[in-house]
């Protein structure tokens, strides 16, 4: 069985904030979890300048009050100076995921040599699960779902195939996803059965 979950969707990009340019990054996040999610899901959505108060003010407003079980950031992981969204997830976080970080470069070199460049990292606050993703809106799908070959085949599997088993074991609701976009991995004894 299962159950509506919360997401949190944050852009932060100064350009994007301030109207220099239409923000991409949200409605990416939105059209990849679409596409991707089978379960019940809503979107709680802010769109942020590069101001690490401003980050952590609206991490923990999403995470404390609005009740996101989930909340997936994009922009600021660079190298530049104001880049500084890892430094305020990692304030806001009681325990670092770095498994994620690892795997979106390992994954990004597969499209750019300057994923090495990219500082992404997740964490727990409380019962949410925080994950940055790279600034540039292609890169959404590509780290969440991974990389496939010519004929469709994943030669490389995104990092949100580990993401709803992570939330099971935080406590928080059952996500279910369509496997011809990305897999949801839990062990066996941890599935349950579908329902029609
Ligand atoms: N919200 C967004 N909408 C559209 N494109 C974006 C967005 N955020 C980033 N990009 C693109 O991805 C690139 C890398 O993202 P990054 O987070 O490093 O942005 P940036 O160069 O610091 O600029 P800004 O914060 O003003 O978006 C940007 O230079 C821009 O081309
Ligand atoms: N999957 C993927 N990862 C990517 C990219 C990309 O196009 N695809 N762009 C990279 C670039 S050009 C940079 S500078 C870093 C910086 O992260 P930022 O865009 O969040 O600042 O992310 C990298 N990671």
């Amino acid at each position: 069985m299962s159950e509506h979950i919360k997401i949190g969707l944050v852009s932060i990009s100064d350009r994007a904030s301030d109207g220099r340019y239409e923000d991409q990054g949200i409605p990416a996040l939105k059209d990849w979890l679409g596409k991707a999610l089978t379960s019940p899901w809503s979107a709680e959505t802010r769109l942020i300048p590069d101001e690490r108060p401003v980050i952590e003010q609206t991490l923990i407003e999403l995470a404390d009050e609005a009740g996101c079980s989930l909340i997936l950031t994009t922009g600021g992981t660079g190298p530049s100076p104001r880049d500084v969204t890892p430094e305020a997830t990692l304030a806001v976080g009681d325990k670092e995921m770095p498994g994620y970080g690892e795997e979106m470069r390992r994954i990004s070199l597969n499209f750019v040599p300057t994923a090495i460049l990219s500082r992404q990292v997740a964490v727990i606050r409380g019962k949410t699960l925080i994950i940055n993703l790279p600034g540039q809106p292609k890169s959404i799908k590509e780290t969440l779902e991974g990389v496939r070959a010519a004929d469709g085949c994943v030669v490389h599997v995104g990092i949100f195939a580990a993401t709803p088993y992570c939330i099971d074991l935080m406590g928080g609701p059952y996500v279910e996803t369509d496997e011809a976009v990305i897999k949801a991995w839990r062990p066996k004894h941890a599935i349950r059965p579908k329902q029609d």
